[in-house]
C-alpha cells in the first residue's frame, strides 16, 4: 500500500500588490532568497506600475519588500543554470529600457520606497527611480555588481552619480561596498531612517500626506522634476511655465483656495 503524499503547496507570487484607499503598495515577495529578482516578479512589478499610471484612484506608490528584505538584486543561483551573458550574447535585446526596475520609464505619480534590511544590487537600483526613501535603521545598500564580474545593468552606472555626489557614486560602484541605513542618510540616497519594522508605517504616512494633495499638482510637479532634469535653467523654466498654467487652470487649483477660505479640508476630484 502506497503511503499519502503530502500535497504541493502553489508558491506564493513573487510579488503582491494590495490597494490602500489611494495608495498601491507593491511587494517583492521572496523572502527565502531576500526577494532576489524573477521573471514573474518583474511581470508582475510591469503591470502594476502599468495600473500606477492608468488609475486615476492611484495617487501614490509604495515599493518594498517581504521578510524583513528589500531586494537582493538579480537572482545569482538562477544564473548559474542559465545566464543572462549567453541570452544577450544570441542577439536581440534591447536594455536600455527595463519597465520592471523603471529604467528608462519613470511614472506618473510618486513612487515611495520602503527598505528593510538589505538593498544589494538591483536592490539599489530600482531604489534610484523611486521619489522619496524611507530606511528602517539596519537597512543596507550597495551595487554589489562588480564583485561577481557583472555590470549594474539597472542603470546605477548612470543615474547613481546624478543623485549623490561622484566620489561616493564612484567608490560604491567600483568597491560594491554595503552601506548602512545612517550612512545612506548622509550621502542623501534615502530621506528617513527609522527604527526597524517601521518602514512601511513611515512610508504610507508621507503617501496619505500626497494623496490628500491635489492630484493634478502633484503629477505636474514629478513631471516637471522629470522633464527639467539636466536642461539649463532657462529651457526648464519654459517648460515649467507651461505645466505650472496647466494647473491653474484646472477645477482643483479653484477648489484649492475655496476650501481654504471656508474653512474645510479640500475636495480635489483630480481634474
Ligand atoms: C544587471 C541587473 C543587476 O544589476 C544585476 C544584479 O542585481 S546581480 C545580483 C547581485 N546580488 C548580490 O550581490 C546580493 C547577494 N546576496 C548577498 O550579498 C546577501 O545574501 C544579502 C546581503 C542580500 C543578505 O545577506 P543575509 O546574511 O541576510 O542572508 P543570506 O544568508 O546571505 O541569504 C539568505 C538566502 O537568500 C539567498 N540569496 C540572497 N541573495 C540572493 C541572490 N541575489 N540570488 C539568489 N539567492 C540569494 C541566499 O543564497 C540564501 O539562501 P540559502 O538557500 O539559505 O543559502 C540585473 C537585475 C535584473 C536582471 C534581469 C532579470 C530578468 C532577466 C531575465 C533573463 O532571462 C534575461 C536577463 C534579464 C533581463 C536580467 C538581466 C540583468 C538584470 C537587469
Amino acid at each position: 500500500m502506497s503511503e499519502a503524499q503530502p500535497e504541493a503547496q502553489p508558491e506564493a507570487p513573487h510579488c503582491l500588490v494590495e490597494q490602500r484607499g489611494h495608495v498601491l503598495i507593491v511587494t517583492m515577495n521572496r523572502p527565502q532568497a531576500r526577494n532576489a529578482l524573477s521573471g514573474p516578479m518583474m511581470q508582475i512589478m510591469r503591470e502594476a506600475w502599468d495600473r500606477v499610471d492608468d488609475d486615476p484612484q492611484i495617487r501614490v506608490a509604495i515599493l518594498t519588500g517581504a521578510g524583513g528584505a528589500f531586494c537582493a538584486g538579480a537572482d545569482l543561483k538562477a544564473m548559474t543554470a542559465q545566464h543572462p551573458g549567453d541570452l544577450f550574447a544570441g542577439g536581440g535585446w534591447d536594455l536600455s529600457r527595463i519597465d520592471a526596475l523603471l529604467k528608462g520609464r519613470r511614472l506618473t505619480k510618486p513612487l515611495i520606497a520602503a527598505v528593510e534590511g538589505p538593498a544589494i544590487a538591483g536592490g539599489t537600483e530600482i531604489l534610484q527611480a523611486t521619489d522619496i526613501r524611507v530606511a528602517a535603521r539596519s537597512a543596507r545598500f550597495g551595487v554589489a555588481e562588480a564583485r561577481w564580474g557583472l555590470f549594474p545593468l539597472g542603470g546605477s552606472a548612470v543615474r547613481l552619480v546624478r543623485q549623490i555626489p561622484y566620489t561616493v557614486a564612484a567608490e560604491l560602484l567600483l568597491t560594491g561596498r554595503q552601506v548602512s541605513a545612517e550612512e545612506a542618510l548622509s550621502i542623501g540616497l534615502v530621506g528617513h531612517v527609522v527604527d526597524d519594522g517601521q518602514a512601511l508605517t513611515k512610508a504610507l504616512e508621507l503617501a496619505e500626506l500626497i494623496a490628500a494633495n491635489g492630484p493634478v499638482a502633484v503629477q505636474a510637479i514629478l513631471r516637471t522634476l522629470r522633464v527639467t532634469e539636466g536642461l539649463p535653467e532657462e529651457e526648464a523654466f519654459g517648460i515649467e511655465a507651461g505645466i505650472g498654467m496647466e494647473v491653474f487652470t484646472s477645477q482643483d487649483a479653484k477648489e484649492g483656495p475655496r476650501a481654504f477660505a471656508e474653512k474645510r479640508r479640500p475636495d480635489f476630484v483630480g481634474k
